[in-house]
This record gives C-alpha cells, sequence and structure tokens, in this order.
C-alpha cells in the first residue's frame, strides 16, 4: 500500500505569519531535496533532526529562498518515512515557487491528508490518531482541544484493542474446539466464557457511552435561538458571540435564513443557531425562512425561545413541544420594564441592549446540559461517528454470539458473529488482521502437538 514515490506539500495556512512549512516525504525525499537546496556540506550529510540554514536554487542557480531545511531519516519521522522539512518565508508565492522548485526536482504533490495516511500505513499512528489530528486542528474549545490530544496519545486506540484481544481469546478457543473436536481442549464454555463475551460488551457500551459527548465536543451543543419576529434574537446571537454577526433592525422579518456561530461555553463548545421569527407569513422568502427555523427547532439539543418581556405577547412554543427537551425561555429587553404577562412566567431575564444577564444566561446554559468540568472533564474519552458504527455492530454481533454459545446449538454460528464482532472493533483502530487470530489458536492451545 505504501505508495514508494515522494511527495511534498505545503503544511502552513498560504499567506499567513512569517514563516511557511513546506514537508518532503518518501523515499527519494533527501536525495531530491538535495537537489534543490545549497548548504554547507550538503544537505545529504546533514545530521538527521538538526535544523541547517540555505538557500532553494532554481534550475538556473537563482535564489528562490533562503531557507531552514531539517532532515528526519526514516523510519524516525512523522511519516515513518525520509521526511525533509523546510521553513521558507511565508509569502504566499516564495512559498510556492519553493514548492514548484521541489516538484521540479521529483516530487509529487501530496493529496490531502497523505501525510497522515502514510504515517498510518507506516504504523506511526492508528486510525484514531489520525482522526485525532483532525480534531485536534478543528478543536473550538479547551475541552475539545483534551479530548482530542487524549485520543492522539492513542487511548481510545489502546481500549479498542484491549477489547479486541479479550475477544481474540474467545475466538481461538471457539475456534479450535470446532476445528479440532478430537483434541482434549478444556471445555471453557459455559461461564468463563460467557463472562468473556460480557466483558467485551460492557466495555463496548462503556465506549458507546461517550458518543454523545464525542459529537458535542467535534460539533458543538445545537443550540436554536427561535422565537417572533424582533423578540431580539439575532441581537442574542450577537451579544453572545461579542461582535455584530447577524444584522439587527427594528424591522419585523429582518432574518431569512439561518446564521450559525460556536461559542465557548465552561469548555464545551456551543453551536448557536439564529432563526428568522416564526409567524403567519405571505411573504416566501419569509416562509422558507419560516420552514427552516421550525426544522432547526426539531434538530436542536437546547432550545433558547426567546420573547420580548416589555410587551404582552405569547410563548412560541407549546408545552407538547417542549415536553422532554432541554429548553430555556429568555425573557429579553428587560430595560424596557417588564409586562405583566411575564410576571409569572420565570426564564431568564436579559438585556441585549444594556448587555445585562448574558452570563446569567451562559450559566443556565451549562445548568440546563449539565456542562461543567466535573462531569465532562474526568472522562475526556469521546467517541466519533464512525467508532460509534463499528462499536454499535460489534455489539450486535456479540448479542448474536453470546444468544449461540448460551444455547449451546449453534457454535460455528457463534464462531462467525465473534469474528465480526473482531473485526468491527477492529476497524476502530484499522487493525484488522486475520493471520493474527490463527496464530493466536496455535500459540495459546498448542495444538499439533
Ligand atoms: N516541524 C513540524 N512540527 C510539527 C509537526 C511536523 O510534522 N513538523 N507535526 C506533525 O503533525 C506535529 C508533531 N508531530 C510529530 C510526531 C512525530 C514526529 C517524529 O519525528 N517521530 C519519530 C521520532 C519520535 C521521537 O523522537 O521520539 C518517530 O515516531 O519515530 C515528528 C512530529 C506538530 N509539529
Ligand atoms: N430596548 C431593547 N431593544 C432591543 C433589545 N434587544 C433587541 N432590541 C431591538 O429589537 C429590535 C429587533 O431586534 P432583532 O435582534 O433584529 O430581533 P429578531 O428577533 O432577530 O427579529 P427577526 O429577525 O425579525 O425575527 C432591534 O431594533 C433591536 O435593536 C433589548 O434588550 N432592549
Ligand atoms: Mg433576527
Amino acid at each position: 500500500m505504501i505508495t514508494g514515490d515522494t511527495v511534498a506539500a505545503i503544511a502552513t495556512a498560504p499567506g499567513v505569519g512569517a514563516v511557511s512549512l513546506i514537508r518532503v516525504s518518501g523515499p527519494d525525499a533527501i536525495s531530491l531535496s538535495a537537489k534543490a537546496l545549497r548548504c554547507k556540506g550538503g544537505l545529504e550529510s546533514q545530521p538527521e533532526r538538526y535544523a541547517v540554514l540555505g538557500k532553494v536554487l532554481n534550475a538556473d542557480g537563482d535564489v528562490v529562498d533562503e531557507v531552514l531545511a531539517t532532515v528526519f531519516q526514516g523510519p524516525r519521522s512523522f511519516t515513518g518515512e525520509d521526511v525533509v522539512e523546510f521553513a521558507c518565508h511565508g509569502g504566499v508565492l516564495v512559498t510556492r515557487r519553493v514548492l514548484e522548485r521541489l516538484l521540479e526536482c521529483g516530487a509529487r504533490s501530496a493529496d490531502p491528508g497523505e501525510f497522515s495516511r502514510r504515517a498510518f500505513e507506516n504504523g506511526k499512528l492508528d486510525l484514531t490518531q489520525a482522526e485525532a489530528i483532525m480534531d485536534l486542528i478543528s478543536a473550538q474549545t479547551d475541552m475539545a482541544m483534551r479530548a482530542a490530544h487524549e485520543q492522539l496519545q492513542g487511548k481510545l486506540g489502546d481500549q479498542s484493542e484491549a477489547l479486541r484481544e479479550t475477544l481474540l481469546g474467545v475466538v481461538a478457543h471457539v475456534e479450535a474446539y470446532i476445528d479440532f473436536p478430537d483434541e482434549d481442549i478444556d471445555p471453557d464454555t459455559g461461564a468463563a466464557m460467557l463472562k468473556r463475551v460480557d466483558d467485551v460488551q460492557l466495555g463496548i457500551q462503556k465506549m458507546l457511552s461517550t458518543a454523545e459527548q464525542g459529537r458535542i465536543l467535534r460539533e458543538g451543543v445545537r443550540t436554536v435561538i427561535c422565537g417572533e419576529p424582533n423578540v431580539g434574537k439575532s441581537s442574542l446571537l450577537n451579544g453572545l458571540l461579542g461582535y455584530e454577526r447577524a444584522i439587527v433592525s427594528d424591522i419585523e422579518g429582518t432574518t431569512r435564513d439561518t446564521v450559525e456561530e460556536v461559542i465557548n461555553v465552561k469548555g464545551i463548545p456551543v453551536r448557536l443557531i439564529d432563526t428568522a421569527g416564526v409567524r403567519e407569513s405571505t411573504d416566501q422568502i419569509e416562509q422558507q425562512g419560516i420552514v427552516r427555523s421550525e426544522k432547526q427547532i426539531e434538530l436542536a439539543d437546547l432550545i433558547l425561545e426567546v420573547v420580548d418581556g416589555s410587551k404582552p405577547g405569547q410563548r412560541l412554543l407549546t408545552e407538547e413541544q417542549i415536553n422532554g427537551r432541554h429548553h430555556l425561555l429568555v425573557v429579553n429587553k428587560t430595560d424596557l420594564g417588564q409586562d405583566n404577562v411575564w410576571g409569572g412566567a420565570g426564564g431568564v431575564q436579559i438585556s441585549c441592549l444594556d448587555e445585562n444577564g448574558l452570563d446569567g444566561l451562559a450559566d443556565a446554559i451549562s445548568d440546563e446540559l449539565l456542562l461543567s468540568e466535573s462531569t465532562w472533564g474526568g472522562h475526556a474519552m469521546a467517541i466519533n461517528a464512525r467508532h460509534q458504527d463499528c462499536l454499535k455492530k460489534a455489539g450486535e454481533f456479540l448479542s448474536h454470539a453470546r444468544e449461540s454459545l448460551v444455547l449451546n446449538t449453534g457454535i460455528e454460528f457463534a464462531s462467525i458473529d465473534l469474528r465480526e464482532a473482531l473485526n468491527s472493533i477492529g476497524e476502530i483502530a484499522g487493525r484488522v488482521d486475520t493471520e493474527e487470530i490463527l496464530g493466536e489458536i496455535f500459540g495459546s492451545f498448542c495444538i499439533g502437538k
């Protein structure tokens, strides 16, 4: 699967910052980079993992840029292959010219994610770690960052591998039992076997229970700001964000399309969704906006229902709509005084005009969702949708297998289901290898003596 060619790419965002980084990885990384670089002693005789100052020259010998170059000899590198890094001046054009020169010298432009992919294929990272790199880059809060770090350290991969190993023992036993009925294999079936299956099932369920947390850390708590027109929904979005993101006006029906932005509430990303005010409307575009609002209300993890507290009015949502959902009533415009209607309504009192009560609202959000360091900080592991999928599949296969084992009629069926469960768990870290099962069977049971 290792393609054998040498790839190069710019690793930093174009045009941002004083220095940009170009990485070259593959068997010819050092020799082709040496063609492009002039430095004391030549690149090929540089000690590994030390930066050397040099000049990238084009084919005519003209200077393209002055750079710092670092050689990482494989397998001691990020990808596990020979790697050369060029730190060049940060300009868009300068950086592109250096890359072009490396391509001229024989490198191929790397595909998206190809460095991480190579690291995976060379056993430097498992799949969960490769995914964690992406999570880390896109993390918007400290809590999300911490979870990504834990995953990058290999915690999730290790846990799934531990489950897989326990299961491997069960598979080995069951298959030995089937394949070698005449051998004297200790029929560890019964209680001990089922206990191991149950332990794995428990482990699977435990990991699955972090899926919701994982989704929230990666995507944010979907929090829809809804209400009638003009109550101050867009003002609330802007107030919580701290800048004028959405258009605010005293014209009813200002917001048409939904506007989404993420804020940080006690380390948890909260995705705020400002929506069009809901009312009877004959305006076609406004109607479309209202349909979107209603859809967002259905999809939300948390509903912020905003009302204008200074005027008599009604709630937008019925008790039935709210039932069982995370919901907060937000009474806005308290600077204008409060109408009697809202006297006993409860809710969080705010004024977007005076920026009053916004901290209290953030606290209320965090209380409503039980978002706190103590409930979240403890177990930073948080699986993603792919892991959840693999684990669910594994759990189902395992339940089937258990049934067959208990009934003691279908040990062959149990064996098939156990293997499927094993593969599904193996998919998490990206290590599925049937050769290993054979090794386990003949290794631990000493068959063939
Ligand atoms: N300049 C630079 N900075 C970077 C990266 C990079 O590729 N280049 N990284 C890219 O994501 C991250 C660091 N990740 C890295 C992970 C492993 C190795 C590495 O050389 N591993 C070797 C040696 C291990 C050791 O010395 O302990 C190995 O695993 O064998 C390098 C970078 C963030 N900063
Ligand atoms: N006095 C006062 N005015 C406010 C407050 N919050 C918002 N407003 C005003 O109320 C009007 C409507 O505000 P928006 O934020 O656009 O209301 P909206 O709910 O997004 O309205 P639509 O998008 O039309 O549904 C604007 O003139 C705001 O300046 C507040 O706390 N006090
Ligand atoms: Mg609005």
